[in-house]
């Protein structure tokens, strides 16, 4: 096959699969028989089974105590023992994308532009996290900086280039068939055609195949080691691993919305205590006001909500005393040492720290925004 398929002929291959039973094809468990969505009783959460998002999203999952437990690499379904009744399909990233939208799936980690992109604004899909912190993109148009595209560095001077006409219109290769012709007509390029090609679409250009390419950019290596450049303007959405729902599933599937909210509560806590550190000492003072008073005069030490500040009895002359109090403090990584630096200038001592796993907040916002989305 070469390099670049038509646009026309990508059509007919990213037509949905008809929603009902799926049989895994390596599937070696033979207690898992295919149920239609309506028939089957148990949750199915869809995750990347190859390509970099994979070995992130276990990583993610095991540090929220979610680990999942996969017999052998090949093997296409395993479980989270933590979340009963859950089986846990591994797909190709547009794969957990589609059946969610079939109903073969109930949810689904997976980058936001495979969501976008093959869910097509599928009211049924619901971004429940839309930020789990790992597999930044975003997905930018890009044009050479050579040739007649040397001074172009925005979207408007590229629309408004002579060059595009109908007879000879701007020739853009993409593996993004539904966001690209989408994005090109909502910026006014009238005269654009689109080829696609499973990889290497930053070749294109040179290649003579196209004039330009919307694919994703992250470091912007790719484009600068083949020379081609992003312009202002052509940013068509910045992306990052998110988990998503179906709604019918939601609503209609016995468990799912309390296990999404399990699996919401411990993404949020988890990834609020990325980075934190609980920082415990010990400092003299009159009162707890007054030794709170003097960490909260140091810049770093205010904590989340402020400092904890507990008094330490002990017993002098045979009676309960307090001479010293016990503080915590939550504090980012980056600036630990500058934090038990002024906790030392303060008067702290015996200075012990531990990296967090969780933090829980109240319920979190991203719960009742999916409570409001749901009508619920
Ligand atoms: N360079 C990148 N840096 C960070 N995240 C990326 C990058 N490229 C892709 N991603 C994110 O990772 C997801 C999976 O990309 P990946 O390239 O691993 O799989 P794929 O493109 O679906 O598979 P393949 O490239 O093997 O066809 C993308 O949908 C996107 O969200
Ligand atoms: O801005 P950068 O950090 O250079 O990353 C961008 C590249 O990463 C992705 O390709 P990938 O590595 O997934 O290869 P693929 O084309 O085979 O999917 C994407 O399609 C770009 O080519
Ligand atoms: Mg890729």
């Amino acid at each position: 096959m070469s390099l670049i398929q038509t646009f026309s002929q990508q059509c007919l291959y990213s037509s949905y699969p008809t929603p009902g039973p799926y049989v895994p094809v390596k599937l070696r468990v033979s207690c898992y028989s295919p149920a239609s969505p309506a028939e089957r009783s148990e949750m199915r959460f869809g995750l990347p089974s190859k390509g970099r998002m994979a070995a992130d999203t276990l990583d993610l999952l095991k540090a929220c105590q979610l680990s999942v437990r996969q017999v052998n690499p090949r093997q296409y379904v395993a479980e989270i023992p933590e979340l009963p009744n859950l089986e846990v399909w591994f797909q190709r990233p547009k794969d957990v994308v589609k059946k969610l939208v079939s109903g073969d799936l109930d949810l689904g980690i997976v980058g936001l532009d495979t969501v976008s992109e093959y869910g097509q604004g599928n009211e049924d899909l619901i971004i429940v996290h839309n930020a789990l912190e790992y597999g930044e993109c975003r997905l930018s148009l890009a044009i050479p900086k050579y040739g007649i595209f040397e001074s172009i560095n925005s979207m408007r001077e590229l629309a408004q280039m002579p060059q595009w006409t109908a007879s000879k219109p701007l020739r853009v290769a993409t593996g993004f068939t539904y966001l690209g012709p989408k994005f090109l007509k909502e910026s006014g390029l009238k005269h654009a055609t689109f080829s696609t090609a499973d990889g290497a679409l930053e070749a294109a250009p040179a290649m003579g195949i196209a004039d330009a390419i919307v694919d994703l950019v992250s470091s912007g290596t790719t484009l600068r080691e083949n020379n081609l450049k992003e312009i202002e303007g052509g940013v068509l959405l910045e992306s990052q691993a998110v988990l998503v729902a179906s709604r019918r599933s939601l609503t209609q599937r016995t468990g799912v919305l309390d296990t999404v909210h399990e699996i919401l509560e411990r993404l949020e806590a988890h990834l609020r205590a990325v980075g934190q550190y609980l920082v415990t000492a010990n400092m003299r003072g009159s009162s707890a006001e007054e030794v709170a008073e003097r960490i909260l005069s140091q810049e770093l030490l205010s904590g989340l909500q402020g400092p904890t500040v507990s008094p330490i009895f002990c017993k002098r002359d045979g009676e309960v005393a307090v001479d010293y109090y016990g503080i915590d403090i939550c504090v980012p990584k980056k600036s630990l040492y500058k934090s038990i630096q002024q906790l030392r200038t303060i008067g702290g001592s015996g200075v012990l720290t531990c990296p967090l796993t969780y933090i829980f907040d109240e319920e979190t916002t991203r719960w009742r925004e999916l409570l409001l989305k749901l009508g619920l």
